[in-house]
């Protein structure tokens, strides 16, 4: 086929003619530590884009990103991303894992590396037939917890239970990941759930909450600067290396005793299939096992709290999940039957999106809002402010579910788990769980909440509510 002529590279402005946040690198970094803006680098973005327009640049110490705003510049940077994609790596988890000799899983890998292990964990986390295989393992976990909320409620004389249910989101979270990953239940739903699960829960927020102020300073520099700080992340990592790796070894030890004659989750199948060496699969395992707890908690608790301040949305969406229950009993038809549902998922990461932006290195020159970008710039997607971007969404405050529904154009507007073949591998994992939770819930309660204000937002590495809403549950008779 003939090739596309290049766009006239000529006509661009120059790079250095992109509009800057802050003249100097250093003072914008002494600037943001001094006024620990770091929780706040989602609005941040917001009001930047408000100032300077569509693309600006930021540089912070020896961080220096292009920031865009709209879908369309999102496909560009996405077409020149070349078939080994690259994002920001995170020095204190890569120093981690040279630090303790310890391989890394997909996230942190590139080039050759990252797309032999990612290809052979695509089989049995992301596809169709691999999600298929560990859907009726969540859809155990998601009937359990709407049966604990019932539990709760019949101890309480009010027939109904008003609760902070952020902890609970999080036990469910790992509990179902794990059922899906391990074949095994942790025991996080009991009345008192398993203590040694629950300190591998509180470890994650540890590591993700000493993540944040490492993130923009150079590896060499972290471990000076604050040293408790880098002394707990890294008892945080090791704890979560020695949960991960107890869950593997004795999964490994049943295995050698005898194979599994029916699907038991996704590492004995990794182990079935002997592509991966035992210390990949170790590393991709503790990756998917610590990035399935917060990544998928908060959206749920952010879903919740709109579908109780949005009754309206919360009828129309039981409607559905009725009507999809009595239809098909096959779980992943069923799943088909409610789109209203799925809209209501990406209306949740569109507001709250949970990594705030998905960031690319083109493999080469691009022109984006007619600027020259050479190839190796870091080139960020703001998604928190492109979802609530009034030029990107109508009515973009609204939380209105159908809007994903219709037949209107959304390529390139909901990026939240990223894009193409580096995108979110556990995508399918955390849409189905929040899918089945959402399914349950809305089957079994009566959601309500009595502040209808907006939720303030956090940046702790993952979008969260500055302070967890407090919800009412009730049950349907
Ligand atoms: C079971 C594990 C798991 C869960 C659950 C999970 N993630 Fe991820 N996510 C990953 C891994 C692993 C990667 C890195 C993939 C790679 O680099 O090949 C990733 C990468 C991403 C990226 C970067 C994609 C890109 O194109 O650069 C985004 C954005 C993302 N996840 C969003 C989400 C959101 C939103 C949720 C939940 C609502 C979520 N993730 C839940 C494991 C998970
Ligand atoms: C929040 C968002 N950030 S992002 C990738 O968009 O910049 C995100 C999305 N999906 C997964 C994650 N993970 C975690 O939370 C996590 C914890 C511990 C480990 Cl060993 C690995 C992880 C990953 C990166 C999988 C994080």
């Amino acid at each position: 086929p003939a090739v596309a002529p290049k766009p006239p590279i000529s006509r661009a402005l120059p790079f250095e003619a992109i509009p800057r946040s802050s003249p100097n690198a250093w003072v914008n970094l002494y600037q943001f530590w001094r006024t620990n803006s770091f929780p706040n680098f989602h609005h941040i973005m917001q009001k930047n884009f408000q100032n300077l327009g569509p693309i600006y640049r930021e540089t912070l110490g020896t961080y220096d990103s292009v920031h865009l705003l709209l879908p369309r510049d999102a496909a560009v940077l996405f077409q020149s991303e070349g078939i080994f994609p690259r994002r920001m790596g995170i020095n204190s988890w890569i120093a981690h894992r040279t630090l303790r000799n310890h391989k890394c899983g997909v996230f942190l890998l590139n080039g050759e590396d990252w797309r032999s292990d990612r290809l052979i964990l695509n089989k049995e986390v992301i596809s169709p037939v691999g999600t298929r295989k560990f859907l009726p393992f969540l859809n155990t976990v998601a009937e359990d917890f709407a049966e604990s909320i019932h539990r709760l409620i019949r101890k309480n004389a009010r027939r109904s239970l008003t609760v902070d249910l952020h902890r609970d989101l999080f036990r469910f979270t790992l509990e179902a990941s794990s059922y899906a990953l391990y074949g095994q239940r942790l025991g996080l739903l009991d009345e008192n759930p398993n203590p040694e699960s629950q300190h591998f829960i509180d470890t994650v927020e540890t590591m993700l909450r000493t993540t944040l102020p490492l993130l923009f300073l150079p590896p060499g520099v972290m471990r000076w600067v604050n040293n408790k700080l880098w002394r707990d992340h890294m008892e945080a990592w090791d704890a979560i290396f020695k949960h991960a790796d107890k869950c593997i070894q004795n999964i490994y030890q049943e295995f050698c005793l005898g194979q599994p004659r029916k699907y038991s989750g996704i590492m004995a199948e990794l182990l079935l299939q002997e592509e991966m060496p035992l210390d990949s699969i170790k590393a991709n395992m503790t990756e998917l096992t610590a990035g399935s707890v917060d990544t998928t908690a908060m959206p749920l608790l952010f879903t919740l709290f709109e579908l109780a301040r949005n009754p309206q949305v919360q009828t129309a969406l039981r409607e559905e999940v009725k009507a999809a229950a009595v239809s098909s009993r096959e779980l992943s038809k069923v799943m088909n039957d409610m789109p209203l549902l799925k809209g209501a998922i990406k209306e949740t990461l569109r507001l709250y999106p949970v990594g705030i932006t998905v960031q690319r290195y083109p493999m080469r020159d691009v022109v984006l809002q007619n600027y020259c970008v050479p190839a190796g710039t870091l080139c960020q997607v703001g998604l928190y402010a492109m979802g609530r971007s009034p030029e990107v969404f109508r009515d973009p405050e609204r939380y209105d579910p159908s809007r994903w529904t219709g037949k209107e154009d959304s390529s390139f507007k909901a990026l939240a788990f990223g894009f193409g073949s580096r995108q979110c591998i556990g995508r399918r994992l955390a849409e189905a769980e929040m899918t089945l939770f959402l399914m349950h819930i809305l089957r079994n309660f009566k959601i309500d909440t009595v502040s209808k204000a907006d939720l303030k937002t956090v940046y702790g590495f993952i979008l969260m509510p500055e302070k967890p809403p407090l919800l009412t549950f009730r049950p349907i008779d």
